[in-house]
C-alpha cells in the first residue's frame, strides 16, 4: 500500500499558488464511469492518478463557491468532455501493446486536460473500498520536463511528449495513513495542503453506465433528477461530437478545450454581473419590505394605543395585565441584578459620593433605565428625540502613577528618593457654543474621555497632565444626572459659558513625596487616582425671546417667515413643523430678538397627545409667547382656550408668561368675519388681541412690537438666570466631596451567610484604589490606615472572625486576628525592590 508521488520543479506560473495561498477546498471530480468505459485504461489497473494543477483550476474552484449551480453545471459538462477526450485518446492507441506507452498516453492526456499539471502520482486505494490497489509505479510515469511544461503552458499543449524526459522525483512516500488524507482531505502534510488535487479514478470493476459522481466540496446541494437529466443531455451532445472527432482522427481537442475555458470565463463574469444585479434588486426589495413592515407595526401600535385608551375604563383586566407584565419584567431585571451582586450588597454600593460612581454595576443600572426610557419614547422619531435631548458618557482622565526611584550618581552614593509624581488626568469641560442649535451631534458621538496623566519619572520628574476635553453644547442646555430622577447639575445659557463637568484624577505620588525624618528612603509609590465617569443627560430648552404657539396649521411658520429671514417649511397640513425653527427679528438697529416657531399643540398635549410633551418643553425657555389663532377655525375662541389650558396644565408657569394673541388669516373674508366676535370675547376676559395676515404681512409688525415690549420688560426683570453660577458649582462639588471625604467616614455592612464584610467610604475606597500593592511599605501603610481609621476596631466590635472576607472598595482580603506582621514579612521577601538599596 505504498506509492510514490512525483512533484515537478515548480513552474513559474505556479509560484503564486505555492506562495502560501491556502486553499479552502479541493477541486476535483472523482469518478470512474468515464474511464472504465475505456478498455485500454481499464487494462492498466491503475489506482487513482493524482495531478497537481495550477491556478486555473483553483480559480474555477473559487467561483464554484460564488455561483454554485452554474459552476456545477459547467463542471458536469467539462467532466463529460474530459471523459470523452480520454476515451478518444484511449481509442487512438488501442492497438499499442506496450504498457509504458499506454501509461504515457494517460499522463499526457491528463496534462492536456489540466493545463499546468505539475505532478502526477498514484494514489494507493483503500482495500475497504474494494478497489484494486494501483499497480502503476510512478517511477515509470514519464512526464514533461520543467522547461517543456512551462513552454507548453505559454503556448498550447504540445502533442509530442518526450517519453524520456522524466520529472524530478520528490523523495516522498505516501503511506497507507497518508492515502486516506488524500481522498478524505484531512491530516495532509503541510506541503500538500497547498496543493490542489484532481483525482481521476480508474476502476477496473466499474460497470459501464454506472454513474458515480463524487464532488468533493460537499457543500453543493444535490441535483434534482430533472436537472441532472438536462445537464447530461447537454453534455451528451458535446460528447457525441467529440467522439465523432476522435473517431475521424481529427485534431487535438485541448485547443478547443482552452477556447471553451475562455468562453466559460466570460460566462462567469457575465453571471457574476447578473448575480450582483440580482443582489441589488433583492436589497432594494428587502428595504421596501422592511419599510412596509415598519409602517405596519407603527399602524398597529397606534391602533393598539387607541384601543387601550378607549377600553381602559371598561376592561381593567387587560390594563392590569399589561401593567403586571411590565412590572414582572422589571422584577426580573432586578432579580438578576441581585443575583449578580450577592444580594445584599447592591443597596450598599451606592456610596456617599452620590451618583458619581465608577463601578460596573452602575452602568448596568443605566442600561436598565435606558431600556425603560426607550420603551416610553417609542413612536417618537429619533431626530425629534435627539433634537433636544441626548445622553452622553463622560470620563475624566486617570492620574499618572508615581514611581519609586533613588538618586544614584557618581560621588552621590546615597542620593535619596527621587521618584516623581504622576500627572493629573485631563478634565472634562462643558461649554455653550453659540454656533450649535441642537443636540443632534450627540447622536453620532456619545462617549467623551479625557486623556490620562503621564507617569512620574526618575530624577523627581513629575508626569505631564492628561489632555482636557471640552464637550460643546448649544446655549440653553441643561445637564442632568442620567436617570428618571436625575438632578439638574448645570445649566448653560450664555454662549461661551464654560464649566468643569468632571475633574481629572490626581496623580499618584512618587517615593520622593513620602520621605520623612524617620524614613528617608521610602519604597512606596501610589497609583494615579481614577478619573470619575458618569452618564449625563443633556436637555436643550430652547432659548428664544419669543415662542410662537398655536394649534397646527394656524400659520405660525408663515408668521416667522414674514417677520424674519428664517425659511421654515410652510404647508397646508397639520404638523408641518416638527422641530423648532429660529429666526432673528430686527425691530430697530440695536433691537433684535430671537423668535422660535414651535410645532403645533393639540388638545391633550400635556398628556402627550400629538407629541405634546416634546413640543411643550420648548415653550418653557421662551420669555414671551405669541399665540397665533387660526382665523379659519370655526371656533377660534375655544381653540385659543384649549391651547392656553394645555400650557397651564403642562407647567403653570407657562400660563403666567406674558403673551400676545394674534388672530391670523385676516385676508380671508370668512376669518375676517369671525374677528369681531373673537376680539370681543377675549376683551371680556381682559386680553387684548391683534389681528394680522401672516401671508400678506398686514398687522404682523404690531404683533412683533407688542411682543418686543414684553421682551424688553422681561429682560429688565429677569437678569440672566441668577441661579446658573450656583448650579455650576454643584457638579464639581460631588467629585470634590468624594475626594475630600475622610478615611474615618465609613460604614460596615455584613453578610452573615457568606461571612463577608463590606467597608464603604469614599476616602477609604480612594485610598485603596491608589495603593500600589507592589511595594511592601504600601501594604504596611494600608494596614496602618485600617487601624488608624478605626476599621479594624469596628470590624472586631461587630464580630469579625479569622478567615472572614473583608472588602474595601475593589479590594478583598481575608481577616487575620493577629496583628503580627510575620506573614507580611514572608511576602516582603518576594516583592520587588526589597533586595535593593537601601536594605
Ligand atoms: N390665506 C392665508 N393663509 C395663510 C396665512 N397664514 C398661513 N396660511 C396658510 O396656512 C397653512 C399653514 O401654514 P403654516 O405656517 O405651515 O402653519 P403652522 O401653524 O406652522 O402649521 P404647523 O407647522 O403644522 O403647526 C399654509 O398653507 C399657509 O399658506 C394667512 O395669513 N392667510
Ligand atoms: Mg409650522
Amino acid at each position: 500500500m505504498e506509492s510514490l508521488c512525483f512533484k515537478a520543479p515548480l513552474p513559474s506560473c505556479c509560484g503564486v499558488f505555492f506562495a502560501g495561498q491556502a486553499l479552502s477546498f479541493r477541486v476535483g471530480v472523482s469518478e470512474s464511469r468515464g474511464l472504465s468505459s475505456s478498455s485500454r485504461v481499464r487494462g492498466l489497473g491503475l489506482g487513482s492518478i493524482v495531478c497537481q494543477v495550477n491556478g486555473r483550476e483553483r480559480r474555477k474552484a473559487q467561483r464554484l463557491g460564488r455561483s454554485q449551480e452554474a459552476a456545477r453545471k459547467r463542471e458536469e459538462v467539462e467532466r463529460k468532455r474530459e471523459e470523452a477526450l480520454i476515451r478518444s485518446r484511449g481509442q487512438g492507441v488501442a492497438s499499442a501493446s506496450d504498457d509504458r506507452k499506454r501509461k504515457n498516453i494517460i499522463v499526457q492526456n491528463l496534462e492536456n486536460l489540466y493545463t499546468g499539471v505539475t505532478s502526477v502520482g498514484v494514489l494507493p486505494l483503500r482495500e475497504e473500498e474494494e478497489i484494486p490497489v494501483g499497480s502503476l509505479r510512478v517511477k515509470d510515469l514519464p512526464l514533461k520536463s520543467h522547461e517543456t511544461q512551462a513552454h507548453d503552458e505559454m503556448s498550447s499543449v504540445s502533442e509530442d511528449v518526450e517519453a524520456d524526459t522524466r520529472m524530478e522525483v520528490v523523495d516522498k512516500k505516501f503511506t497507507a495513513d497518508m492515502a486516506e488524507p488524500l481522498t478524505g482531505f484531512d491530516g495532509m502534510s503541510e506541503d500538500d495542503k497547498d496543493m490542489e488535487w484532481v483525482e481521476v479514478g480508474v476502476a477496473e470493476e466499474e460497470e459501464e453506465g454506472d454513474e458515480t459522481v463524487e464532488v468533493w466540496e460537499g457543500d453543493l446541494p444535490p441535483m434534482s433528477p430533472e436537472e441532472e437529466e438536462e445537464l447530461l443531455r447537454e453534455a451528451e451532445k458535446e460528447i457525441a461530437e467529440l467522439e465523432r472527432a476522435a473517431a475521424e482522427g481529427r485534431g487535438s481537442v485541448p485547443d478547443k478545450f482552452d477556447e471553451l475555458e475562455f468562453e466559460s470565463e466570460a460566462e462567469f463574469a457575465q453571471e457574476d454581473e447578473e448575480e450582483d444585479k440580482e443582489r441589488v434588486l433583492n436589497k432594494s426589495e428587502k428595504e421596501m419590505k422592511l419599510a412596509d413592515l415598519r409602517r405596519l407595526v407603527q399602524r398597529m401600535e397606534l391602533e393598539l394605543e387607541e384601543e387601550e385608551s378607549s377600553f381602559s375604563g371598561d376592561d381593567p383586566s387587560s390594563a392590569a395585565e399589561a401593567a403586571s407584565s411590565v412590572s414582572v419584567k422589571k422584577n426580573k431585571k432586578k432579580r438578576s441584578k441581585e443575583s449578580d451582586d450577592d444580594g445584599d450588597w447592591e443597596v450598599i454600593y451606592d456610596g456617599p459620593g452620590g451618583k458619581v460612581k465608577t463601578s460596573e454595576w452602575n452602568s448596568e443600572e443605566e442600561e436598565d433605565e435606558e431600556e425603560e426610557e426607550d420603551s416610553k419614547e417609542r413612536g417618537i422619531p429619533a431626530v425629534m428625540r435627539c433634537f433636544d435631548r441626548a445622553k452622553i458618557y463622560a470620563k475624566s482622565g486617570n492620574g499618572g502613577n508615581g514611581v519609586v526611584a533613588f538618586r544614584r550618581e557618581k560621588f552621590v552614593p546615597f542620593g535619596g528618593p527621587s521618584g516623581g509624581t504622576g500627572g493629573r488626568g485631563g478634565h472634562v469641560y462643558i461649554e455653550a457654543d453659540s454656533s450649535m442649535n441642537s443636540l443632534l451631534p450627540f447622536r453620532n458621538k456619545v462617549h467623551f474621555r479625557a486623556g490620562r496623566g503621564a507617569h512620574g519619572g526618575g530624577k523627581s520628574k513629575d508626569g505631564a497632565s492628561g489632555t482636557d476635553i471640552t464637550i460643546k453644547v448649544p446655549p440653553g442646555t441643561i445637564i442632568k444626572e442620567a436617570g428618571p430622577e436625575g438632578k439638574v447639575l448645570l445649566e448653560l445659557t450664555k454662549p461661551g459659558q464654560r464649566q468643569t463637568l468632571l475633574p481629572g484624577g490626581a496623580g499618584g505620588r512618587g517615593n520622593a513625596a513620602f520621605k520623612t525624618g524617620r524614613n528617608n528612603a521610602p519604597q512606596l509609590a501610589e497609583f494615579g487616582e481614577e478619573g470619575p465617569e458618569m452618564w449625563v443627560e443633556l436637555e436643550l430648552k430652547l432659548v428664544a425671546d419669543v415662542g410662537i404657539v398655536g394649534v397646527p396649521n394656524a400659520g405660525k411658520s408663515t408668521f416667522l417667515s414674514s417677520v424674519s429671514a428664517a425659511k421654515p417649511e410652510i404647508a397646508n397640513y397639520p404638523f408641518t413643523t416638527l422641530l423648532p425653527n429660529l429666526g432673528v427679528v430686527a425691530i430697530d438697529y440695536d433691537a433684535t430678538m430671537v423668535v422660535a416657531d414651535l410645532p403645533g399643540l393639540l388638545e391633550g398635549a400635556h398628556t402627550g397627545v400629538g407629541l405634546g410633551h416634546e413640543f411643550l418643553r420648548h415653550t418653557e425657555r421662551c420669555r414671551v409667547l405669541v399665540h397665533v389663532v387660526d382665523g379659519m377655525s370655526l371656533q377660534p375662541e375655544e381653540e385659543y382656550e384649549a391651547v392656553r389650558l394645555e400650557l397651564q396644565l403642562f407647567n403653570p408657569e407657562l400660563a403666567v408668561k406674558p403673551h400676545v394673541v394674534a388672530f391670523n388669516k385676516m385676508d380671508i373674508p370668512e376669518a375676517a368675519e369671525r374677528w369681531e366676535s373673537f376680539q370681543a370675547n377675549l376683551r371680556s376676559k381682559g386680553v387684548d388681541a391683534f389681528c394680522m395676515s401672516a401671508a400678506t404681512r398686514r398687522g404682523t409688525e404690531d404683533v412683533i412690537r407688542a411682543a418686543y415690549a414684553f421682551v424688553k420688560e422681561e429682560r429688565i426683570n429677569v437678569k440672566d438666570y441668577p441661579e446658573e453660577e450656583e448650579k455650576g458649582v454643584e457638579i464639581a462639588d460631588i467629585v470634590r466631596k468624594q475626594r475630600s471625604s475622610r478615611i474615618e467616614e465609613f460604614t460596615v455592612v455584613a453578610d452573615k451567610h457568606t461571612r463577608t464584610w463590606q467597608v464603604n467610604g469614599a476616602g477609604l475606597e480612594r485610598f485603596t484604589q491608589m495603593t500600589n500593592w507592589e511595594y511592601f511599605e504600601a501594604v504596611r501603610r494600608f494596614q496602618h490606615v485600617l487601624a488608624a481609621s478605626g476599621v479594624n476596631r469596628a470590624l472586631r466590635d461587630q464580630g469579625v472572625k479569622e478567615g472572614d472576607t473583608v472588602r474595601v472598595g475593589q479590594l478583598e482580603f481575608q481577616w487575620l486576628d493577629s496583628e503580627d506582621m510575620a506573614n507580611l514579612g514572608e511576602w516582603k521577601r518576594g516583592v520587588r525592590g526589597s533586595k535593593v538599596w537601601p536594605h
